[in-house]
């Protein structure tokens, strides 16, 4: 929320359970005032009344138990379902033309069920993982070569599980191809670790899970969405046969501007990465049916 206000995107409305109303305002006030100090015009608001969010552009979910070590995102489901889906009752009711963000996980499960409960239309219901594993991708190479996060421009597709595929073919450092920078070894060591990014951060922080980078994240496709850049980012996507897979939410490259996610990249895949990306969708295809019945 802090990010977004700074950004100056809009004024912000945090909404949490009833439980946490005042906490939820305080929050916002806090961070509200800050803008004097750092010098945005946004408004920054708290509430458990979904009546507060009418009229919203833009709806980012992030409602939902973060795991503990030892947890993997899965072990959420179930919770995070019926969550996802009182919050998505909610958002339909109250922000009918909105664009959805989603982030709870199993994100890309907990995407599929917003969009079957909204019953909004398939690009206004996005999920946030590969802008975040990407970045995570990034930072690593980026330390390993020593050189600027910045020249540093990786591309992670598939689900949002430690089978997600980061394509090293479409990577490059300063628009070298990455296999040119680094031996195979490191490049293998990094696509592991980027895998286990999130438990890494988890296990760290003992409790409760990631927070500064997906928000970033979430960010950076919220901009993308309320200033129509047309930006190319990897995006959690209904397939309705692209790659292959058809009713199934799945991380792909994808087109966000002002009508959210305009259009998805078909790009071709040699046999080992089109293995891996099925690998990838068979572990959220197993997850959906445990959703479909909620
Ligand atoms: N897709 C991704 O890349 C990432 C996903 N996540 C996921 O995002 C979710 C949130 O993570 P955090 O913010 O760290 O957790 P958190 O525990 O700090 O916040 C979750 C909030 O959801 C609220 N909540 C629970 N039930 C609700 C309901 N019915 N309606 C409205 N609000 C409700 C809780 O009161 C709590 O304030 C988790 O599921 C986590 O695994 C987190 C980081 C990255
Ligand atoms: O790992 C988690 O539980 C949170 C998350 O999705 C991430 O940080 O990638």
């Amino acid at each position: 929320a802090l990010m977004l206000a700074q950004k100056e995107l809009g004024d912000v409305t945090l909404v949490d359970i009833p439980a946490l109303c005042n906490p939820t305002k305080g929050k916002a006030l806090d961070m509200l005032e800050a803008s004097p100090v750092q010098k945005f015009d946004a408004n920054i608001s708290g509430t458990s009344d979904y009546k507060d969010i009418e009229g919203a552009e833009l709806v980012i979910i992030t409602a939902g138990m973060a795991r503990k070590p030892g947890m993997t995102r899965d072990d959420l489901v179930s919770t995070n379902a019926k969550i996802m889906k009182d919050v998505s009752e909610n958002v339909a009711r109250y922000a009918p033309d909105s664009y959805i963000l989603v982030l709870s996980n199993p994100v890309d499960a907990m995407t599929y069920v917003c969009f079957k409960t909204t019953g909004f239309p398939k690009n206004r219901v996005i999920g946030q993982s590969g802008v975040l594993d990407t970045a995570r991708f990034n930072t690593f190479v980026a330390e390993e070569l020593n050189v600027s996060v910045e020249d540093v421009s990786g591309f992670v597709l598939g689900g949002h599980g430690d089978d997600m595929v980061p394509l090293v073919r479409y990577s490059y450092a300063g628009g070298i191809p990455l296999d040119k920078l680094l031996p195979a070894e490191k490049i293998d060591a990094i696509v592991e670790r980027t895998r286990k990014g999130g438990g890494e951060i988890v296990n760290l922080l003992g409790k409760g899970s990631a927070y500064y980078a997906p928000a970033a994240s979430l960010v950076e496709m919220a901009e993308a969405i309320m200033k129509d850049k047309k930006r190319i980012l990897p995006s959690i996507a209904y397939l309705d046969g692209e790659y292959g897979y058809e009713d199934i939410y799945l991380g792909v490259p994808a087109i966000l501007g002002g009508d959210g996610l305009e259009s998805i990249i078909e790009l071709p895949l040699s046999s080992d990465e089109k293995q891996a990306l099925d690998k990838s969708a068979n572990s959220v295809k197993k997850v959906l049916p445990l959703v479909k019945d909620i």
